[in-house]
């Protein structure tokens, strides 16, 4: 269940400042995308996404939930079917975890007996031992865990709508990373219209299925998907936002599956080494990669030193990415070798093919913009 969300020249004016935080503002969150919004510090990112649930009141314009105006419903009323995370989880210090869990599907009534299922349910989702953690207070928590509960409190009332504002903010690098696979993971299982505030770009990259890039008083500079913005960056500004790197990032949004592989000279570990310098001879290769019996890759060997053989390195597979496929390809120092389900060979990413496929996406986003 997901809902479309608009927003129609919105405008907000805080009492006593002259400059509106947020002005003239009209964009479509579609319907079970995960939207970022990402910009600069004091742009109005959280002013744009807590006007969507009426913690604070536009000034004027209009938003509204698959056609539904805002400001026609009670505030408590919407804000009960559109969950909400922050940064530092926002926790009740005062309630245990599955009491926080718990609150909306209470205040909407459920039994205790479905509050409590629900609240197990939600603590498995996000990777939570409902044993271990449900009686546990806040403070009992590491930070992650503690945004882990606050995204669990969100979702337990299966609201269709999800508002995120910096909800890995104040977390460490790598279990940011973690709450980032995870929340893709979920998201791909649960499809919500998420709308996603942050000032990582590289966090709007990954989690994105669109970024609204906004400048000052939340203005568009630019709304696409990730790849659209990394390609072909609207303007200086967004360029600068961007960050050095552009087409390494693109790297990470794009995997082994899509590009067309090579093919090694390829031999059996029991072939003699004549037998793989024949072979090599008939090539245009320098180098064959050696299969033990169930067709998985071993060693490479070299045409002029058939004797000694040199290990493979850590294959890809097609579902990574060809950040990973680049690294390997740096690493073994020629191509990276790709495996299939079973760990058995399947071809291999040669430099030419990252650089065509950055070169390609370049080229399809231009087009698009002429
Ligand atoms: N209650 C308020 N009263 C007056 N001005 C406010 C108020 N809240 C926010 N502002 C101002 O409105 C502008 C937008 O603030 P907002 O918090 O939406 O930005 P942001 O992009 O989320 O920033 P950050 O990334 O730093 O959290 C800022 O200039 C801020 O100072």
């Amino acid at each position: 269940m997901a809902s479309e969300i608009q927003l129609f020249d919105v405008t907000k004016r805080y009492a006593g400042v002259q400059t509106p935080a947020v002005e003239s503002v009209s964009m479509t969150i579609p319907a079970g995308e995960t939207v970022v919004l990402v910009g600069p510090s004091g742009c109005g990112k959280t002013t744009t996404m807590r006007m969507i649930n009426r913690l604070i009141e536009p000034t004027s314009g209009r938003i509204t939930i698959d056609g539904e105006d805002t400001l026609s419903l009670n505030p408590d009323e919407l804000r009960r079917g559109i969950g909400y995370a922050i940064q530092q989880a926002g926790l009740f210090p005062h309630l245990t975890v599955g009491q926080n869990v718990g609150t909306v599907p209470g205040l909407l009534g459920w039994s205790r007996a479905k509050v409590s299922d629900r609240v197990d349910e939600m603590l498995d989702l996000v990777g939570l031992d409902p044993a271990e953690f449900r009686d546990r207070y806040p403070r009992q928590l590491s930070g992650g865990q503690q945004q882990r509960v606050g995204v669990a409190r969100a979702l337990a009332a299966d609201p269709p709508v999800l508002l995120m504002d910096e909800p890995f903010g104040a977390v460490d690098p790598i279990t940011r990373g973690n709450l980032q696979d995870e929340l893709m993971r979920l998201q791909s299982e649960l499809r919500k219209t998420i709308v996603f505030v942050t000032h990582d770009f590289d966090e709007a990259v990954k989690v994105g299925d669109r970024i609204a890039v906004l400048g000052p008083r939340s203005q568009l500079l630019q709304y696409d998907t990730p790849e659209a913005i990394l390609a072909n960056p609207a303007d200086d500004t967004v360029a600068g936002f961007v960050g050095a790197g552009a087409s390494l990032k693109q790297l990470r949004l794009r995997r082994v599956r899509e590009v067309e592989l090579s093919q090694a000279v390829t031999a059996s570990v029991t072939d003699p080494p004549a037998e793989v310098g024949r072979r090599l001879a008939a090539s245009e290769h320098r180098y064959a990669l050696l299969l033990d019996v169930r067709n998985r890759p071993v060693s490479w060997v070299n045409a002029r030193d058939l004797g000694r053989p040199q290990p493979v390195g850590a294959p890809v597979s097609l579902q990574s990415t060809l950040q990973d496929a680049l690294e390997a390809i740096l690493t073994e120092g020629g191509a990276a070798v790709v495996t299939g389900a079973r760990g058995e060979y399947v071809g291999l990413v040669e430099m030419d093919a990252v650089i065509g496929t950055v070169q390609k996406l370049r080229d399809e986003h231009a087009e698009v913009d002429a």
